[in-house]
């Protein structure tokens, strides 16, 4: 299906870490009438605000990338903050784009949706099949009301809602505040200044024997614009690279990459969360679509992306 280079496309979210590599694939793809709003211009938590903004831009396609995101330690602090504003703002954005006639739009949702104890890898198929993991469930339980969202305005005629499922992501853009990030910017961080201070020690933690899968964050760009260009007009799709690594491969090969070579010390305080949730990409393979940056080379290029924020911070 050829989409015109001018279509309005709208993406909520456009300076994190998945909006800036959607914007940066639209560009590169040639499409020219990009809309976009920062936090500060449109708060997405505010219905009457969005519903002026659609109003007025009626955008056709919409890329949802906006939302509170965050790692094990974030969802586990600030569980109603996950639930409320990711609700609140898939609910308020989703309805806008479907009442103001956006004719396609995607939706991000998580792997954390799956059961805790999925048969891997992790099908489609296995949506709402089993309990979910208790360190992410309010955040994992408003994306499943997003995707339901999705489903059912299927049923009807209008906008069409595609849901996407990435696993974990990382890449330019980023968050490296230790606190609330995910495990490989953190360990991008940690390493970094542990080969910086000349330590011995590099703290990692709960065991290191949970399995993760890493999708470098253009690769995710790249399927949800490949959804759109190739006309999916509904279902959820899987996306990851099919492979994955434990925390304590995922560490080492961090060292590797930025050349530090001390002592990985496990801190038995810190949750593991889901022991596995490898997806089963099949359903985008099967439609010719494939990661293409490895998890050595993705990693480079964090890296040079957390020294440019290092240094412009
Ligand atoms: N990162 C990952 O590993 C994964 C991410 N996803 C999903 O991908 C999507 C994007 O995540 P990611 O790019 O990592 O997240 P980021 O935190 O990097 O980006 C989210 C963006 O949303 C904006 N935002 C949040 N709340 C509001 C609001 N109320 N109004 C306006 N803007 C708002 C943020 O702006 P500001 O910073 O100014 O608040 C930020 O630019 C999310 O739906 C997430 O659930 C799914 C699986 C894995
Ligand atoms: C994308 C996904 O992200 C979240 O799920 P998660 O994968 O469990 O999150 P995470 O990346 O923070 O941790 C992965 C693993 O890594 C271990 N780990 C080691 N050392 C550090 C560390 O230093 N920081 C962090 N954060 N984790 C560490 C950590 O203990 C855990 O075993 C969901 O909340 C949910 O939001 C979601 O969808």
């Amino acid at each position: 299906m050829t989409i015109p280079k001018d279509s309005k496309i709208y993406v909520a979210g456009h300076r994190g870490l998945v909006g800036s590599a959607i914007v940066r694939r639209l560009e590169s793809g040639g499409y020219t009438n990009l809309v976009v709003r920062t936090h500060q211009e449109l708060d997405l938590l505010d219905q009457a605000s969005v519903n002026t903004f659609f109003e007025s831009e009626k955008p056709e396609y919409v890329f949802l990338a906006a939302a509170m995101v965050g790692g094990i330690q974030a969802n586990n602090t600030y569980p109603a903050e996950f639930i409320y504003e990711n609700l609140m703002v898939q609910n308020n954005v989703m309805h806008a784009a479907h009442k103001e006639g956006a004719k396609w739009f995607c939706f991000l949702g998580s792997s954390c949706i799956y059961p805790r104890d999925c048969p891997q890898p992790i099908k489609e198929e296995y949506f709402l099949s089993g309990p979910l993991e208790k360190t992410n469930e309010p955040y994992a339980v408003a994306k499943i009301a997003g995707i339901e969202l999705c489903n059912v305005y299927n049923q009807g005629d209008g906008t069409r809602f595609v849901s996407v499922m990435p696993t974990n992501l990382y890449g330019p853009n980023d968050h490296y505040d230790l606190a609330k990030s995910h495990v490989l910017p953190a360990l991008i961080r940690k390493v970094h200044e542990a080969k910086l201070r000349g330590d011995s020690e590099l703290v990692v933690w709960g065991s290191g024997k949970p399995y993760r899968e890493f999708l470098y964050v253009d690769d995710m760009a790249d399927a949800c614009i490949f959804l759109m260009e190739n006309g999916v007009e509904e279902g959820m799709y899987n996306v990851g690279v099919g492979e994955d690594v434990t925390i304590r491969e995922l560490a080492e090969t961090v060292m590797d990459v930025i050349g530090f070579q001390g002592q990985i010390v496990f801190d038995a305080s810190k949750p593991d969360g889901t022991p596995r949730k490898l997806m089963d990409v099949s359903q985008m393979t099967g439609l010719g679509w494939r990661s293409t940056t490895t998890i050595r080379r993705g990693i480079d290029l964090a890296y040079k992306d957390f020294l440019k924020q290092s240094i412009s911070t």
